[in-house]
């Protein structure tokens, strides 16, 4: 069980998050919210990367500062940026983070196989990860952050910048991913998380607002057009705002 604990992260006079206090437990979640909504700060804070400012994130009741190198040990995650990796090939990236994660090399290869064909990236494995599409190598990030059977998986915007097709065979294998962990996926793209999320985080300026299935969801803010309308009634104002501001 993952539990945020009053989270505030504070950047010099701006706050980026704001008390937020969420007890996750398995299954996919789907945190949904406008630009500079605090998704990103949030998902840093959740694999360690950024400090809060207040507040403490546990994992089965301990706080992950303390439990170091076994936090990482369960934890997978995809950031947004691309293109760190281009001079390796899949098979030398994959290794070089299976060694960060702990994994021995005995099992290495077998499990570099395992995520290679689960992102169905097995034909280029040899290939320079710069010569993949954008699509490729966000299936690349998906393949190392399942690395070691994780409980814990971190998507940050995963599907950014993907065409429809791509987008939805990246949701096929975050639904694959299902099971016995906790897999959390922001994003601002409502159909990417609408069928295989079973909960619904919606931030707004730093705070949850609310968190619910997409059913509940939709009944409690009116959204008989589906999660896209319940978005558009909670977060509306400010994404106009955010386009008039050419955002
Ligand atoms: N390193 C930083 N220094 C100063 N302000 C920051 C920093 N990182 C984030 N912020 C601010 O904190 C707020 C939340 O940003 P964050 O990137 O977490 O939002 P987001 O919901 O992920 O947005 P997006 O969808 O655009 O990625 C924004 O106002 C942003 O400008």
């Amino acid at each position: 069980m993952l539990e945020l604990r009053e989270i505030t992260k504070k950047y010099k006079d701006k706050t980026a998050l704001e008390q937020v206090t969420l007890t996750l437990g398995k299954g996919i979640y789907g945190l949904l919210g406008p630009n500079g909504a605090g998704k990103s700060t949030l998902m840093n804070i959740i694999t360690g990367n950024v400090r809060p400012t207040g507040g403490a994130v546990c994992w089965q009741g301990k706080e992950i500062r303390a439990q170091g190198a076994a936090y990482r040990s369960i934890l997978g995650y995809a950031p947004q940026q691309q293109g760190l990796y281009d001079n390796f090939t899949a098979v030398r990236f994959l290794s070089y983070m299976a060694t960060l994660k702990g994994i021995s090399r005995k099992e290495q290869s077998g499990e570099i196989e395992r995520v290679l064909d689960f992102v169905n990236l097995t034909d280029v494995r040899n290939r320079f990860i710069g010569t993949y599409s954008g699509g490729m190598k966000q299936r690349m990030l998906i393949a190392q952050a399942v690395l070691g059977k994780p409980e814990l998986i971190v998507l940050d915007e995963p599907t950014a910048g993907l065409d429809p097709k791509e987008r939805v065979r990246i949701r096929e294998r975050i639904r694959a991913l299902s099971g016995e962990r906790i897999i959390l996926v922001s994003t601002h793209v409502v159909s990417d998380i609408e069928t295989i999320a079973g909960e619904i985080i919606l931030l707004r300026e730093g705070k949850v607002v609310d968190r619910d299935s997409v059913e509940k969801l939709c009944e409690k803010h009116g959204g008989a057009g589906g999660l896209e309308e319940v978005y558009m009634r909670v977060f509306g104002e400010e994404e106009r705002d955010a386009s008039a501001d050419g955002i």
